[in-house]
């Protein structure tokens, strides 16, 4: 299993953002995260990529218990859970190969990172366009980051989140600032690119729409619960719109809480 949650309950203050969650996530299988604002996605994908660490619960993330690793250990999952940040977290004022470059920190250690920085091997520059040239834009490795629009940004992120060679790819929210065409393009490319590489796929949005063409399961949360677990096809209308409708209804705090 990817990832199991037995019973997982996480609270932030008198916030309560996950409320006794269970979930199995196979091994190269694809996730859309579902749910209006404030129902807990982010926190799901925060537990699963080890950067918070549950109130209640049993978590494993590739059959590691984070909670048991030294921070040696803890720092070579990590290398493993690749995280495409909704802001995306780029450096905007250096070559796109410098961003790329920037998934591998976390396994090189300090001293080859100081190095790499001035002069990146001829391997590192290649593992680099290969990356770049999976997501479609090899050519821009020179370019200077911001130069780029945002969907080609977009794929500057997903090659530094490949570079990793993780087995875990998440993405929160990576359609949120992009037009339906562009949304779509990312999500194709996401579901594409972990098809291929074997990768498990888990990508938090809104647009359900979107989520029901590309996902093979589709996980709806609601107040930090799960509210439905189901293949497109399985998806009843109903479910679809309770989730959406509670959107409206959610208590006062969940508005008010942020990051
Ligand atoms: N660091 C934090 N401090 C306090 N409350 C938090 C924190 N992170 C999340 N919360 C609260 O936990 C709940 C779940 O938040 P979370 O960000 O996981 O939701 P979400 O589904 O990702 O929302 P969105 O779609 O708006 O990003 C919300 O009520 C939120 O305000």
């Amino acid at each position: 299993m990817a990832i199991h949650l037995d019973q997982i309950s996480c609270s932030f203050g008198s916030t309560r953002a996950l409320h006794h969650l269970s979930l199995d996530i196979a091994v190269g299988e694809q996730v859309a995260l579902i749910g209006p604002s404030g129902c807990g996605k982010t926190t799901l994908l925060r537990l699963i990529g080890t950067q918070l660490r549950p109130n209640q619960g049993h978590l494993t993330v590739l059959d590691q218990n984070p909670a048991l690793l030294d921070p040696g250990q803890l720092r070579k999952l990590r290398t493993r859970i690749a995280m495409i940040p909704q802001h995306l977290g780029l450096v905007p004022n250096v070559q796109v190969r410098r961003n790329v470059l920037n998934g591998g920190l976390g396994t090189i250690g300090l001293p080859r990172t100081l190095v790499q920085s001035i002069l990146p091997s001829p391997s590192e520059t290649q593992r680099a366009f290969h990356w770049l040239d999976r997501t479609g834009i090899g050519e821009k490795i020179y370019d200077r980051t911001d130069s780029l629009s945002g969907g080609q940004q977009q794929r500057v992120a997903v090659a530094r989140a490949l570079y990793q060679e993780p087995g875990i790819l998440l993405a929160d929210e990576p359609t949120s600032s992009v037009d339906p065409a562009r949304a779509r393009d990312m999500i194709e490319l996401l579901t594409s690119l972990s098809r291929e590489e074997g990768l498990t796929l888990v990508v938090s949005m809104h647009d359900l729409d979107l989520a029901r063409a590309c996902f093979p399961r589709l996980v709806g949360l609601r107040h930090g619960e799960v509210a439905f677990d189901q293949s497109p096809d399985e998806l009843s209308e109903e479910a679809c719109q309770s989730l959406y409708q509670l959107e409206s209804s959610l208590p006062e705090h969940h508005h008010e809480q942020t990051d």
